[in-house]
């Protein structure tokens, strides 16, 4: 296992890169801890798979270097690296029983026979393929597939890491959960250092213990699942984190008061002046419909999901959405929605402005 460094990296698919626009990834420094089990959060093309491969060394940055532990491995091909990794499509051998398949990257480094089997055995379980290890792996469903692959991925126990490339992709719902959490305890189990790569916030906030959020082409935030949910470091992430995400309403701030269309929202720290496009952050469980405090609000309807309510409204023109608790009722005069002032975010173009004691 090691910790692995990210030294000034960036990366252009252009060979003449000449602006910023040119680089799927941007100049970054970043450390992911020994045994740490990271998620790599972002939408379409923010440059996810590129760092994958790079950490990978199917890719080689077109500026800075890779480390692991001490070692450079920059140059280094995929193969001297240590590696496992899933990828989103299944990758199996049809011929091979599932038994066969699990055992052979450890077959492949010689290892004795009878740790293999009570390995294999292990794994089996873990994946719920225990009854299937005799049967040919051709025939099977894709999700049977896909799920040697993964054990596959996690039967080795000295790898520097395991990567993830979007690996439930092609698995139903109700097995993807139960995979992820099997994968969780995976991660406590032997402490493997793992990057797992998805766009789907659920399965990064219950699979890492750090979710790290591309944006661009860049990481904008690498956190505790709380820490992007209180404090969204950028509006990206405040915005991709959470169902709905939050609310962002542009604000001029003095000190510890914010400047919102014309009416005066008090926050929970003060500010120093700020410069650029200033805006506040709220979540919508931080909101609260009130008939004498707040900003005027327009509702336009009221979701049931279960545990609360989602109400969806517009504030000074612009979407606002507040989660209410399943069954309070919501009075005709309650026109305002009204914000817990310690729960507040101030952003300077975009980016997480720290407030300061009042
Ligand atoms: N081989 C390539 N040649 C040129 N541009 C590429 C290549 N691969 C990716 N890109 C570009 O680099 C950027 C980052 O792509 P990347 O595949 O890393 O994003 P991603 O976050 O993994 O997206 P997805 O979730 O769709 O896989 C995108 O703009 C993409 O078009």
């Amino acid at each position: 296992m090691a910790q692995i460094t990210l030294k000034n990296l960036a990366h252009s698919y252009s060979a003449t890169p000449t602006s910023d626009a040119d680089f799927a990834l941007k100049q970054m420094d970043h450390v992911w801890q020994d045994g740490g089990a990271y998620a790599l959060l972002g939408s379409s093309g923010c440059g996810k798979t590129t760092l994958l491969n790079i950490i990978s060394g199917l890719l080689r940055p077109s500026q800075g270097r890779v480390l692991f532990g001490d070692r450079d491995v920059t140059d280094a091909a995929t193969a001297e690296r240590n590696i496992a990794q899933v990828f989103q499509f299944p990758v199996v051998y049809d011929t091979m029983t599932v038994r066969e398949n699990l055992a052979f990257p450890l077959r492949n480094r010689g290892m004795d026979p009878a740790y293999i089997k009570a390995r294999v055995q292990a794994i089996a379980q873990t994946i719920g393929m225990e009854a299937t290890l005799d049967r040919k792996a051709r025939g099977l469903t894709a999700d049977a597939k896909q799920k040697i692959s993964l054990g596959r991925g996690m039967v080795r126990e000295d790898v520097n890491a395991i990567l993830f490339d979007e690996p439930l992709t092609v698995i139903d719902p109700h097995m993807k959960w139960e995979l992820r959490t099997q994968l969780k305890q995976l991660h406590r189990d032997f402490g493997h250092t793992m990057i797992y790569v998805t766009h789907d916030q659920t399965e990064a906030l219950t699979f890492a213990d750090k979710v790290v959020v591309m944006y661009d082409g860049r990481v904008v935030q690498m956190g505790t699942p709380e820490e992007l949910f209180e404090a969204p470091a950028h509006t990206f992430v405040g915005y991709f984190i959470g169902s709905p995400g939050m609310n962002l309403l542009d604000a001029s701030v003095t000190g510890n008061v914010a400047q919102v269309l014309g009416a005066e929202v008090p926050l929970g720290a003060a500010y120093a002046p700020i410069k650029g496009r200033t805006q506040i952050g709220i979540r919508p469980e931080y909101c609260e419909l009130s008939a004498t405090e707040g900003l005027p609000i327009t509702v336009r309807r009221i979701e049931d999901v279960g545990r609360h309510r989602i109400i969806r409204g517009e504030v000074g023109g612009q979407a606002f959405n507040v989660i209410a608790p399943e069954g309070s009722p919501i009075a005709a005069d309650q026109t305002r929605v009204r914000f817990e002032p310690n729960r507040i975010n101030v952003y300077a173009d975009d980016w997480r402005v720290q407030g300061g004691a009042v």
